[in-house]
């Protein structure tokens, strides 16, 4: 059996859609993953084969005034999953983020690539990534910018503000790929199908800014919208981006087989499925 954590998140939701065969969720009610107590009696109880942990605190601002949460979620609750999958002989899949990287490399980070993270997000999914590899049968996925139905995420947050305004500001010098939850969840598979371990990158190809983005979505779902270039220290969030945190995925490729499709292919995609979904 296949137990995704965090199954109520927007990535939890896909994968749960996704992934084939036997899958089990469970979410904050049922597991708290800062309780090694808790981690311990779910998983003692179901004694799942794989373990995807989709659950963690991702509110990236909200990291910065929450550290202690934030360690608590994302990094130690990882290292309470890893020491129980261990026991069972369990795969554990980690989901990591581009924001392990400081961005300065200038071209796509590789898995190898040296981390430094730059929020107290990024130090808190780190930490994660370690924990994750005290069970030597791991998987540790890292993903960037990602948007799903039912989840709180860029796209969602462009289309309700343009139910509000004509003009918006948006930074057009932090680069990246736009991930639909989807398609990461199809990688994630593919991945577990394929009996990948380790590190690996999977990201929508191709790359573009937040402000390319966000013109990208209003065109598409056909929205008049005057979208203003900023740069990052205008718009003065609390936490500090990476730049370009662009994600080489040539390693899923190579060993998978797979190509993610073109970032706005798979904006295309999602929009089609929330008209489908009644959403506007
Ligand atoms: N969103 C993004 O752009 C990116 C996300 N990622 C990573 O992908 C993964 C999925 O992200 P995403 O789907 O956006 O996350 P969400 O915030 O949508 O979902 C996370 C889920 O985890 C639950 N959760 C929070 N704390 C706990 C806890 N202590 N125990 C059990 N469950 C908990 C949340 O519940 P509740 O909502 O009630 O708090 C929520 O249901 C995460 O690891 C994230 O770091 C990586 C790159 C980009
Ligand atoms: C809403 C808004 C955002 N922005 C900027 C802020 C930020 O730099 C960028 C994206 O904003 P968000 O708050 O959606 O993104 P952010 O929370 O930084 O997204 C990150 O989330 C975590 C969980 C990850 O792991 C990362 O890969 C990444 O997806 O756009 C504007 O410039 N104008 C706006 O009107």
């Amino acid at each position: 059996m296949i137990l995704v954590v965090g199954a109520k998140g927007m990535l939890g939701q896909d994968l749960m859609r996704v992934l084939p065969g036997d899958v089990r969720g469970v979410d904050i009610g049922e597991i708290d993953i800062t309780s090694a107590e808790s981690v311990r009696r779910v998983l003692l109880t179901l004694k799942p084969r794989v373990v995807v942990n989709a659950a963690a605190y991702t509110d990236v601002d909200g990291c910065e005034t929450n550290v202690e949460l934030a360690m608590a979620v994302n990094g130690e609750g990882v290292g309470h999953l890893a020491a129980v999958t261990k026991e069972l002989g369990a795969l554990l899949v980690q989901v990591s983020t581009d924001y392990v990287f400081d961005g300065g490399k200038g071209s796509a980070c590789g898995e190898d690539d040296p981390v430094n993270p730059l929020s107290v997000y990024g130090r808190s999914k780190l930490l994660g990534e370690e924990n994750a590899r005290t069970n030597p049968d791991h998987l540790i996925v890292r993903t960037q910018w990602l948007y799903g139905l039912g989840g709180k995420n860029f796209v969602e947050t462009m289309l309700r503000l343009a139910k509000e305004r004509k003009e918006l500001a948006v930074v057009d010098d932090q680069i990246g790929s736009p991930t639909w939850t989807v398609d990461l969840a199809l990688a994630i598979n593919e991945l577990i199908d394929n009996n990948c371990r380790g590190t690996y990158h999977a990201a929508n190809s191709g790359f573009c800014s937040w402000f390319d983005f966000a013109e990208a979505i209003f065109a598409e779902a056909g929205i008049p919208m005057t979208v203003r270039p900023q740069t990052t220290e205008e718009l003065g969030r609390p936490a500090p981006r990476p730049l370009y945190s662009v994600l080489d995925c040539g390693k899923l490729t190579r060993d998978t087989g797979l190509v993610l499709e073109q970032w706005r292919e798979a904006l295309k995609s999602y929009l089609a499925k929330r008209r489908e979904a009644g959403m506007n």
